[in-house]
């Protein structure tokens, strides 16, 4: 495939000298360092001095910390480098530094959902919430290192349960309501946390979900729990009748005058946890720590996406994406956060629209599926809306489309900042993603972050130079993992992401690098599920589909679609004398939808003999998965115990491919 060209965009006279990069990197040279001559030398500069830049970014993003630290890195050895060390601070409180020291009254926090009407937060009234439900968690004996996890929509309190948690030196881990019992068991099963914030139901696109059965279901099944806080997000569906359960109103109005509290912590102290694919088990618990999330969103949100005091910054995100963590690290830069909670689609595609214009959002994020289903459904947002505020948009999830690019500048606005971003959950945050420094190219994404020294690999551990490789990280940056939880000697750490290439982080991700900085994304290295941007471990659905009877085996891969997005395509062996009917294939995709998610449904399901597995009686999702973007894996046949399975796979796959009939993705 040829590497797209096309200049879509170039930054003005404000984004080359007045950007938030721009100042940092005239700041720089005045402090001793450069002289840049572009984007490219500055990026060159933050890698090869990574105490430096990194310190740098404390000392320029103003850090609020009790000591600051003795060192900025210890060794450049992955894994293993230790950041900040002899630091003392509080993720909270750098989050709500605008809160604390600014105008109280100011607007911080927009929600909009579709379950209750909007509401808005001042600073005062966001930190009187955050210090009262401290108040409660006290009460409850959470502690710093406690877990605090939280089963709802992207609505205010959860960023008040977050705000509260990591304040009080507590972990927070959030999943979305519309996760399954399982899906959710499977997750904060292995954290035990404390508390859990639960909430009672919610409307997403004109339905009511009612959650009070799965609640009591969850209350049970996560070990560990001492309270349940309850919110009434639809208050005719109540609480459950049950001493475990204390509705959020209760909690916090019990301590309406309680002040904030900032446990003054280790930089490498856990804030989050956050939840891989799961592709061998149940999904890798990933903790991130408090200087590694806050310098790295600091060093994102303020210069890379040129995000300040006075804008208005809106993600679509649930609370189960990383991004939302992101959102929420909004904050440092003073920005207004708009939270929304519903369906992008509810009362039509254009909602999110409506929003960013009757709220003035200045940078707006989504999913490049998103954009897609707007291009497609022929919007003009542009148009139809008043968009002038807007000057920034950012998309992830999956690669976003060379004609999505065109669509934005066409359709939604000519001159804006479009950054396709891409990292992930591993690192809470990005390798590659935009600058107000570069050109937009169509169908690139504009560069590396600065101190992200990220490379393309060969299989065999050399520098790909501009040709396609594996994504990799050839030097630490704060925002790697401290490590996983319940993996005492790392060796969960270790095999995740140092297995290909000793010392040197690979991604999972298949990239190339082009002459002028930029990058394109081929999609994951592994067979890891990415339907409409919510990465999926394959194993979540072998639990739910092979504990129906009538299913003696399967497989689960992801196929590329046409509009760019992944389909879960499923094969099942069936159990003796069944077959694979229509209603079968129907309770199949329920169970799947109520135990893990709507996202984990499968577009297609193929009835075959046999599944292929390795000799080592491991499934072979990844040579399916690269049959079905037309490359056959030598090696990995190689590897078959069974290679003739694949060879009828592939029978089947262009048998269904003659098929017109089959569903509708769901
Ligand atoms: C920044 C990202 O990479 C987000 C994601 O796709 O999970």
């Amino acid at each position: 495939m040829s590497m797209q060209e096309e200049i879509l965009w170039q930054p003005g006279p404000r984004e080359l000298t007045q950007s938030a990069m721009a100042r940092y990197r005239d700041w720089l040279v005045q402090e001793g360092h450069g002289p840049f001559h572009d984007y490219q030398d500055l990026h060159n500069w933050s890698v090869s001095h990574p105490s430096a830049f990194w310190g740098s970014i404390w000392r320029y993003t103003g850090v609020r910390a009790s000591r600051d630290p003795d060192q900025v890195l210890d060794s450049t050895t992955m894994p293993g480098a230790r950041w900040f060390a002899g630091a003392r601070l509080n993720f909270a409180e750098n989050l709500l530094r605008h809160a604390i020291h600014g105008n109280p009254s100011e607007e911080v926090v927009l929600e909009t959902s579709e379950s209750r009407e909007d509401r808005r937060l001042d600073r005062a009234t966001l930190l009187a919430r955050v210090a009262s439900l401290q108040a409660w968690l006290q009460e409850q004996g959470v502690t710093p290192g406690d877990r605090v996890a939280g089963v709802v929509g992207n609505t205010h309190e959860a960023l008040v349960g977050m705000l509260a948690t990591t304040g009080l030196g507590a972990i927070w881990s959030s999943a979305s309501p519309d996760f399954g019992v399982s899906a959710i068991v499977d997750r904060f099963g292995q954290i035990e946390p404390k508390v859990l914030l639960l909430t009672n139901g919610y409307r997403y696109n004109g339905k009511v979900f009612d959650r009070t059965d799965q609640n009591r279901e969850l209350s049970r099944q996560i070990p560990g729990i001492q309270r349940v806080l309850s919110l009434s997000m639809l208050p005719e569906l109540g609480h459950p009748d049950d001493s475990l359960f204390v509705p959020w109103e209760t909690a916090l109005s019990a301590y309406p005058k309680a002040t904030p509290i900032f446990e003054q912590l280790p930089a490498d102290h856990p804030v989050y946890i956050l939840y891989s694919s799961g592709t061998t088990g149940v999904p890798k618990c990933i903790v991130h720590g408090a200087g590694g999330m806050l310098l790295n969103h600091s060093k994102e949100l303020l210069l890379h996406a040129d995000l300040g005091a006075g804008d208005t910054f809106f993600y679509f995100t649930t609370t189960g994406w990383m991004m939302w963590n992101w959102l929420a690290s909004g904050l440092l830069t003073g920005a207004r956060l708009v939270l929304f909670d519903g369906s992008p689609a509810h009362p039509d595609l254009d909602c999110l629209w409506s929003l960013i214009s009757r709220e003035r959002v200045t940078h707006f994020g989504t999913s490049a599926k998103y954009l897609g289903n707007c291009r497609k459904a022929d919007l003009e947002p542009g148009n139809t809306h008043d968009l002038s505020a807007l000057r920034a948009l950012f998309s992830t999830g999956s690669p976003l489309l060379p004609e999505d690019f065109d669509w934005v500048y066409h359709s939604v606005k000519a001159d804006l900042m479009l950054s396709s971003i891409s990292g992930g959950t591993d690192i809470c945050g990005c390798f590659v993603g935009g600058t107000p420094l570069l050109p937009v190219r169509r169908g690139e994404i504009q560069c590396r972050m600065l101190g992200v020294d990220a490379r393309a690999y060969t299989p065999d551990g050399r520098d790909a130079g501009h040709d396609r490789g594996e994504l990799v990280c050839v030097t630490p940056f704060p925002a790697m993992p401290v490590r996983f939880w319940n993996d005492p000697d790392g060796a969960r750490y270790r095999k995740s992401y140092f297995a290909t290439y000793p010392g040197i982080w690979a991604h999972g991700d298949f990239i190339q690098f082009t002459p002028h900085g930029g990058a394109v994304i081929y999609g994951r290295s592994d067979a890891t599920l990415n339907p409409g941007g919510v990465r999926i471990g394959t194993a979540e659905i072998y639990r739910q589909v092979e504990t129906i009877a009538e299913v003696a085996d399967s497989l689960v891969v992801g196929a590329p679609h046409e509009d760019g997005d992944v389909e879960v395509v499923l094969f099942v062996v069936m159990a003796p004398d069944q077959t694979l009917t229509p209603e079968l294939e129907k309770r199949i995709r329920s169970r799947i939808r109520a135990n893990a998610s709507p996202r984990h449904v499968p577009a297609r399901i193929h009835a075959v003999s046999q599944i292929p597995y390795t000799r080592s009686g491991k499934k072979v999702e990844l040579a399916v998965a690269r049959m079905l973007q037309g490359e056959t894996d030598a090696e990995n046949l190689g590897a078959l115990a069974n290679p003739e399975s694949l060879q009828e796979i592939a029978r089947c796959l262009a048998l269904a491919g003659q098929d017109k009939s089959r569903p509708a993705r769901p």
